[in-house]
C-alpha cells in the first residue's frame, strides 16, 4: 500500500449509510461521513476530515432518498474528494455470513447472490449491506470489494455455545447460534491488551450497546459466547428489537392472536425494545431526558437484562476480569453504566464514580484502582477493523 492509496469502508444500516476513508499503510483516517434518514423525512449527509472539520454537507428536501441514490451520491462525493488518492479497496460490513463465510472475502456477483439467501436471518440488515455492494459493482466495477462478516469473530465458540437443543438434522441446516457485532468485539480485543496489558489473557465481557445491542464473552481475546444467536434479534432488548423471547410467545402470537409471519417479524424487530416498552422512543437520549415512568421502565428493563446476561456470560467464562462498554449507549450513558456496575457488585465490579461521570471520549478505565473487575469504555470502531481486513485481503496476507 502506497501513501496515496486509500481504503473506503461502507457500513450500511437500515436507515443510514456510514463511510470512512483510510489512507497509507498505517490506515490513517482521512475522511468519514454518513447519510441519515434514508426513506423518511429529509435525508442528511455530512462528511468530516480527520480533524472533525466539515468537508461536505447536503440535505434532500424534495424527496426521500433510498440506498441506491445515497450510494450514487457517496461515490460521486468520494471521487471528487479523493485528492490524488487511489481507491484500492472498498470494505463492507456484512452482518451475516452464515455457516460458509468465516472470514473476510472478496465480493463478486455470485457471492452477493449467495449471501442474498441469508436475508431471512438478518432482515433488518442484510438487504442494506448488500445493496451498496451492487451499487459499487455497477458504478466502479474495477475496484475490489471485500465483505467483512459480523458473525466471523464467533466461529471458534465451543459447540455448546453454538448449538440449540434441537434435533441434529435441524442443527445441520445451519439453525444454530452465530453471534453478531463481531467486528466491534474484534476491535475491542485488539486494543484492550494495549490499554491494560494484564488483560491480554483475561476473561472479558464486552457490551456493544447501540441501536443493536449484544454482549460477548471473550477468553484471551477469543469469543466463547454471545447474547445474539441465530439472528440479531436475540439477547438484550435493543432500540426496537425485543431480544430474547420465550419461543412460545411466537407460537401464541400466531395461533391465538392470528398474527402472520410479517406481523410477528415487524413486532420483534421494529416495534419492541426501548421503543415498545416506553411507547416513546427507541433513542436512549430521549428516554433519559424524559420524566415519563414508561421511559424509566424501558431503561430499567434494559439494565436488568444486561445484568442477567452478564452473570450468564461470566459463568461461561468461569469468572470475570473485565467489563467493557461500547456502542452509542455504552460510550455515552453515564447513568446506564453506573446502574449496570451497581448491579454487578456481586461479581467484584467497583466503578469509579468520578471517572464514569467524566464520560471519557476515548479508551478509558472507569473502575476503582482496586476493583477486582476492571471496567473500560472502548469507543466502537468497526470501520477500522473492516479497513484492516480489506487491506489484508487485497494484499493477500
Ligand atoms: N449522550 C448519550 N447518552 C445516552 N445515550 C446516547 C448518547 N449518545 C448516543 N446515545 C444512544 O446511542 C444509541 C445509538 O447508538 P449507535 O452505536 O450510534 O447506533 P448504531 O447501532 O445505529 O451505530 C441511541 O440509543 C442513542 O440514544
Ligand atoms: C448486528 C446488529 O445488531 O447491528 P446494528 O447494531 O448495526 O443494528
Ligand atoms: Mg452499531
Amino acid at each position: 500500500m502506497q501513501d496515496n492509496d486509500s481504503v473506503i469502508v461502507i457500513n450500511a444500516g437500515s436507515s443510514s449509510i456510514k463511510f470512512s476513508m483510510y489512507s497509507g499503510a498505517a490506515l490513517e483516517l482521512t475522511m468519514r461521513g454518513k447519510i441519515e434518514n434514508l426513506y423518511s423525512g429529509v435525508a442528511h449527509f455530512v462528511a468530516q476530515d480527520a480533524r472533525d472539520g466539515v468537508v461536505g454537507e447536503h440535505h434532500w428536501r424534495d424527496a426521500p432518498l433510498d440506498h441506491e441514490g445515497g450510494m450514487r451520491f457517496l461515490i460521486d462525493f468520494a471521487q471528487s474528494h479523493l485528492d490524488g488518492h487511489r481507491v484500492i479497496a472498498v470494505g463492507h460490513r456484512i452482518v451475516h455470513g452464515g455457516v460458509a463465510h468465516s472470514g473476510p472475502q472478496r465480493l463478486d456477483a455470485a457471492l452477493v447472490d449467495e449471501l442474498e439467501k441469508l436475508v431471512p436471518l438478518a432482515p433488518l440488515h442484510l438487504p442494506h449491506n448488500l445493496a451498496p455492494v451492487r451499487s459499487v459493482m455497477a458504478l466502479a466495477p474495477h475496484v475490489p470489494q471485500i465483505g467483512c462478516f459480523d458473525t466471523a469473530f464467533h466461529v471458534g465458540q465451543p459447540v455448546e455455545a453454538q448449538e440449540f437443543a434441537l434435533p441434529s438434522n435441524i442443527t445441520e441446516l445451519g439453525v444454530r447460534r452465530y453471534g453478531f457485532h463481531g467486528l466491534s468485539y474484534e476491535y475491542i480485543a485488539s486494543v484492550l491488551p494495549r490499554a491494560e496489558p494484564g488483560l491480554a489473557h483475561a476473561r472479558v465481557v464486552a457490551a456493544h450497546l447501540g441501536n443493536g445491542a449484544s454482549m460477548c464473552a471473550m477468553d484471551a481475546g477469543r469469543s466463547v459466547a454471545s447474547t445474539m444467536g441465530f439472528t440479531a434479534v436475540d439477547g438484550l432488548p435493543m432500540g426496537t428489537r425485543c431480544g430474547a423471547l420465550d419461543p412460545g410467545v411466537v407460537l401464541y402470537l400466531m395461533q391465538e392472536l392470528g398474527m402472520d409471519v410479517a406481523a410477528v417479524q415487524k413486532l420483534m424487530y421494529q416495534q419492541s425494545g426501548l421503543l415498545g416498552v416506553s411507547g416513546i422512543s427507541s433513542d436512549m437520549r430521549t428516554l433519559e431526558q424524559s420524566d415519563d415512568p414508561c421511559a424509566r421502565k424501558a431503561i430499567d428493563l434494559m439494565v436488568y437484562r444486561i445484568g442477567r446476561e452478564l452473570g450468564s456470560l461470566a459463568a461461561a467464562l468461569g469468572g470475570l476480569d473485565a467489563l467493557v462498554f461500547s456502542g452509542g449507549i455504552g460510550e455515552n450513558s453515564v447513568a446506564l453504566r453506573a446502574a449496570v456496575c451497581r448491579d454487578a457488585a456481586w461479581l467484584g465490579v467497583q466503578l469509579d464514580a468520578q471517572a464514569n461521570a467524566a464520560n471519557p471520549r476515548g479508551i478509558a478505565r472507569i473502575s476503582k484502582a482496586d476493583s477486582k473487575v476492571a471496567v473500560w469504555v472502548v469507543p466502537a470502531n468497526e470501520e477500522l477493523m473492516i479497513a484492516r481486513h480489506a487491506l489484508d485481503v487485497v494484499e493477500g496476507t
